[in-house]
């Protein structure tokens, strides 16, 4: 039905400025001194005539509260002035005789005289009857308890520069037209929220139980990232009373990745939660600046077949991901706490105030809950304070003795006086050596008796288990074959003396640091999101649980685009079934960021992965299929790309990027545009730390592709073409799932993007 044919419109316009009056007046509130905010609110509400008479705006007037606003408030009240809600419900529960007309939105409004809400919030328990409730008899659960009722209308608006342009009723029958919208429009670059248009498999997600841990195998682009930000702040904004944004974290792949969902964390009003990279992370918790290798490099060198010995570097790197490291670092771990246990009683001068038996089950026993360094400082207060208690009945117990000594001989007969003299000289020096030897060793006893227990730092720990043979032997010699062993010192000593770690060792560094030294408090985040997690290995995914120091995970991931898999997952079940036996698994697999027809040809090429990995669904939107275009050399290939580059911006595509196989491609590929179209066009040659700007046409290679998204997207096969092995195909898969709307391959064959392989009606070859 047209919006204006709808004969709701005008009641919903007056509905719509009716809101933004009262937001303006609870603005104005702040800023305006009692009188002056009574008359302009009675002037600004004139001729609003609204059916419902609790909004009237007498009320409002005759209500101090509306002057009482708090800071966040208003800000969020700013934030959503311009659209103040998308949605709208008619809900009657079976228990009241009234219809609720419910207006949801990105926050919450409510009168402030009666109570009632003007605006749902869309995280709110009622609001998920707009995402989940068909027409008809609903339920809803808010704080455990079910709720019935009958859910009469679901309405949605478009709501732009503050006017309402349309309004829709949904029901069974008709397509969700404003998903349609929102995934036809172009992309900026950057994440945006889907509060309106959120599906019900997603919003199942979103909503899934909180306390409870959630692993999503979802298709490319099946909204992922997205959802996964949604939850955290469905999450805020349940647990509001319990959780500080702060405590909250999510690991991201890389800071590029960071800049791309920074638009949308605002907006969903999650900004202040840590976002990181797994790396950085580490390097966090263990307080220096370490040097890695680069991750892409190393994918490099696999691709180009340049290691001497490729199945052993890939096994060491699935190694120090695997269950059977963590094995090795816990038995080395327990040797290392009985070399910080104090072997000798403590003694205070000549006397025994501890014994180290008893330090012993404080190490091992009572302060299991802290790391080892920790539970040695712990010792150290508990023999302190024993000392500065002791010594007070200590020094009274050396005086009485002597004392008592010195009274008997000086009252003595027996004794002549010299001899008398020389014992009690005696007896008074004793006591006076004693006690100076008690108040002494009180001060330093203790510091001296912890500094005999033999303490190195993270790194040595490190260094002495994988660069030192014989203790590998002893930790990992059941493990691992001599032939695995040589190997493994040989590349972990190479490794080490140009004071490098790469990635795959901070699993280790950080199971280490927690078990050792500990967490610092402001890292310890209680509520973790993992984006593409399928390039986290078993044991990295143990090491955060454990520093973590819990289970509140929400994991999403995608096998096929599990280009580190060499490192990385190939099945989630050893996730689910031994480090997240809590968690719920669920997949997504329909996708909405691309088209039916990229969709199709991406599917083809999923499909000779050998993953057991249903084909993914996109959602019903239409596009030109994907083109494959010849060249013969450079030049025309750059012209043949400006041309197109320019008939899509004239088109109206925003976002255009081309995509390499490889980060030395890529760069050869910036070149060459900057030498044959500098004039023309602007290029960004994107990288791991950088922003995406906006105008530039961009070029960056397949692995750092994943997770963005684009308007259009060019493969470009200069020097390099994919090959028929798993790494390849799943780079080739991620750099075709990336477009929103086209998909153009430039190469001088189709065979070198494995098109041969796919269905002949895939690609049209021009
Ligand atoms: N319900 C929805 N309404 C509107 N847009 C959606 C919806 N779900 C997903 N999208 C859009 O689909 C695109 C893909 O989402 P997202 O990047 O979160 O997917 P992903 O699963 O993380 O993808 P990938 O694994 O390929 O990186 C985004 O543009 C997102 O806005």
């Amino acid at each position: 039905m047209g919006q204006k044919q709808h004969p709701d419109f005008y009641e919903e316009i007056d509905r719509l400025r009716f809101t933004k009056k009262y937001m303006e007046m609870l603005i104005q509130a702040r800023e305006l001194d009692e009188e002056s905010f009574k008359k302009s609110a009675k002037e600004s509400l004139e001729g609003i005539d609204l059916k419902d008479s609790s909004l009237s705006y007498l009320n409002m007037l005759t209500n101090s509260s509306m002057l009482q606003r708090t800071e966040e408030e208003i800000r969020s009240l700013k934030k959503i002035y311009h659209k103040p809600y998308f949605a709208r419900i008619n809900y009657k529960a079976n228990d009241k005789s009234d219809e609720e007309i419910l207006y949801i939105g990105k926050a919450s409004l409510f009168d402030r005289e009666t109570q009632d809400p003007i605006i749902v919030d869309w995280r709110s328990p009622i609001a998920n009857l707009y995402y989940d409730g068909r027409l008809g008899d609903v339920t809803y659960e808010a704080e455990g308890e079910i709720y019935e009722g009958n859910l009469s209308l679901k309405r949605q608006y478009i709501i732009e520069e503050e006017e309402l342009k349309a309004i829709r009723d949904v029901d069974l029958t008709t397509t969700d037209e404003l998903l349609q919208e929102s995934l036809s429009a172009s992309s900026s670059n950057r994440l945006t929220d889907i509060v309106s248009t959120i599906q019900e498999e997603q919003n199942r997600i979103i909503r899934a139980d909180l306390n409870k841990p959630i692993i999503v195998q979802g298709a490319a682009g099946s909204g992922k990232t997205t959802i996964a930000l949604h939850r955290i702040s469905y999450f805020i904004y349940t647990y509001a009373d319990y959780f500080k944004p702060e405590q909250l974290m999510i690991l991201a792949p890389s800071n590029l990745f960071i800049d791309y969902i920074s638009e949308v964390l605002p907006e969903l009003g999650v900004d202040r939660i840590l976002q990181m990279t797994f790396s950085d992370y580490v390097k966090s918790c263990i307080s220096k600046k370490i040097k890695l290798t680069s991750p892409s490099e190393k994918l490099g060198k696999f691709i180009d077949r340049t290691y001497e010995n490729p199945e052993m570097i890939q096994w060491i790197s699935s190694f120090k991901g695997s269950l059977d490291m963590k094995i090795i670092i816990d038995r080395y771990l327990e040797d290392i706490l009985e070399s910080l246990i104090p072997k000798k009683d403590f003694y205070l001068s000549k006397f025994k105030l501890y014994s180290a038996g008893k330090m012993k089950h404080l190490m091992q026993k009572e302060y299991t809950y802290l790391p080892y360094y920790r539970r040695l400082e712990k010792i150290k207060d508990v023999l302190q304070n024993y000392v500065r208690t002791e010594k007070k009945v200590l020094l009274k117990k050396v005086a009485d003795f002597y004392d008592e000594k010195i009274e008997k001989a000086l009252y003595s007969t027996r004794l002549d006086p010299d001899k008398r003299k020389s014992y009690v000289t005696k007896a008074m020096d004793k006591k006076a050596e004693l006690m100076d030897d008690i108040l002494k060793q009180s001060r330093v006893g203790v510091q001296a008796y912890i500094r005999q227990i033999e303490k190195y730092d993270l790194i040595h720990y490190f260094d002495e288990l994988f660069t030192n043979k014989d203790q590998l032997v002893k930790y990992a010699g059941d493990i691992l074959d001599q032939n695995q062993i040589d190997f493994f010192y040989d590349y972990q000593v190479n490794l080490r003396k140009k004071r490098q770690f790469e990635v795959e060792d901070l699993a280790s560094l950080l199971y280490l640091q927690y078990h050792l030294f500990g967490i610092k408090k402001e890292l310890r985040a209680r509520n973790v999101v993992i984006d593409e997690a399928q390039d986290y290995s078993y044991f990295q995914l143990y090491a955060l649980k454990s520093a973590l120091e819990t289970d509140m995970f929400t994991i999403v991931g995608d096998l096929a685009q599990g280009i580190h898999s060499y490192r990385g997952l190939n099945d989630w079940s050893i996730v689910k079934e031994d480090i997240f036996p809590r968690a719920t698994y669920t997949t997504l697999q329909k996708s909405y960021r691309t088209t039916v027809e990229i969709m199709h040809a991406a599917n083809d090429i999923l499909s000779l992965l050998p993953l057991d990995l249903p084909k993914v669904e996109p959602v019903v939107r239409h596009g030109d299929k994907p083109v494959f275009h010849y060249w013969n050399d450079e030049i025309e290939a750059v012209e043949k790309i400006k041309a197109e580059v320019q008939r899509f911006y004239s088109e109206g595509m925003k976002t255009i990027a081309v995509i390499g196989k490889t980060e030395r491609e890529c760069v050869k590929i910036e070149k060459l545009f900057r030498k044959h179209a500098s004039g023309e066009l602007r290029t960004q040659l994107l990288r791991e730390n950088e922003e995406i700007n906006q105008e530039d046409l961009i070029i960056v290679h397949s692995q750092l592709a994943k997770g963005l998204e684009f308007d259009v997207v060019l493969l470009f096969a200069l020097d390099e073409l994919f090959e028929l092995s798993e790494i390849e195909l799943k780079l080739l898969y991620v750099s075709m799932t990336r477009p929103l709307h086209r998909l153009m391959f430039f190469g001088k064959s189709p065979s070198v993007f494995l098109l041969e392989h796919i269905r002949d009606d895939s690609v049209t070859i021009l």
